[in-house]
């Protein structure tokens, strides 16, 4: 068990029109409300467009605020983009960046990664950044090269435990149903662990807490949630129901 607190962290992905947003975030808040001695800390990251509205609901919950990407810059000439200036403004905490369907479907690479968490750093947003395997990198042997060289090279020299939390997501187990073994996903934290102390030193990396994410359901969370370098979960489709999201929550080991 990890001495770390938990993060239990929702990402929505691209679902929500403003009514289902609204309830989703309200049945959650609820939930929540009604505990409020939780040993775990829980964050929505609704899409861009109804941010604001989940904002409101949340207000006076306890669950934190979030984005799912955010440009390098500050402001200027980007259409269609959003800052971490405009998240911070809309009442955000953190964005998750580095998705792998951000990487794969807009040409991410980890330099990219890496300035969009200095911009986040930069307005006092804590930066989760994504890693993690493709199918064929796993059936050939090479997922700890490959997120070894995405640690190295998307978090900045800056990260701490206070700006930055990892995310280690397989990318054959988003949206799948399929599941990472726990002796895997521990092999791959504490791999993690050991690639961030290199990069910041031991205490720094102590402290960060490193989220799995993929097809993490609460059949499968209790499991995942004990193992000592989980330190919480980054959930797409068990968020979307909010008796799941709870119940994956409910799953955290206690302090
Ligand atoms: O991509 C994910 C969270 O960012 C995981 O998605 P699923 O929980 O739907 O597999």
């Amino acid at each position: 068990m990890s001495a770390r607190r938990p993060l239990i962290a929702g990402n929505w992905k691209m679902n929500g029109l403003r009514a289902d947003a609204r309830a989703l975030a309200d049945e959650i808040g609820t939930l929540r409300k009604n505990k409020s001695q939780d040993a775990f800390d829980l964050l929505i990251c609704p899409p861009f467009s109804v941010i604001e509205t989940v904002g409101h609901v949340l207000d006076s919950t306890g669950i934190f605020l979030g984005a799912q990407d955010c440009h390098t810059a500050e402001k200027g000439a980007h259409t269609g983009d959003v800052s971490a200036a405009m998240l911070k403004d809309a009442g955000c905490s953190h964005v998750i960046l580095g998705h792998s369907e951000r990487r794969t479907n807009h040409k991410e690479s980890n330099e990219l990664v890496k300035q969009k968490a200095i911009a986040a750093h930069n307005e006092g947003l804590i930066a989760i950044i994504c890693v993690g395997e493709t199918e064929t990198e796993r059936e050939n042997g090479k997922t700890l090269e490959v997120v070894t060289a995405q640690i190295k090279d998307s978090v900045p020299e800056g990260a701490r435990a206070d700006n930055t939390v990892i995310a280690y997501e397989p990318v054959w187990a988003i949206g799948t149903g399929k599941v990472a073994t726990p002796d895997d996903v521990q092999n791959v934290h504490g791999d993690i662990r050991k690639t961030l102390a290199a990069k910041l030193g031991q205490e720094t990396a102590d402290g960060i807490r490193i989220l799995y994410g993929g097809s993490m359901k609460p059949e499968n969370a209790k499991e995942l949630l004990a193992l000592p370098d989980v330190d919480g979960g980054l959930i797409g489709g068990a968020a979307l129901k909010a008796e799941d999201f709870w119940a994956i929550a409910q799953s955290c080991p206690s302090l």
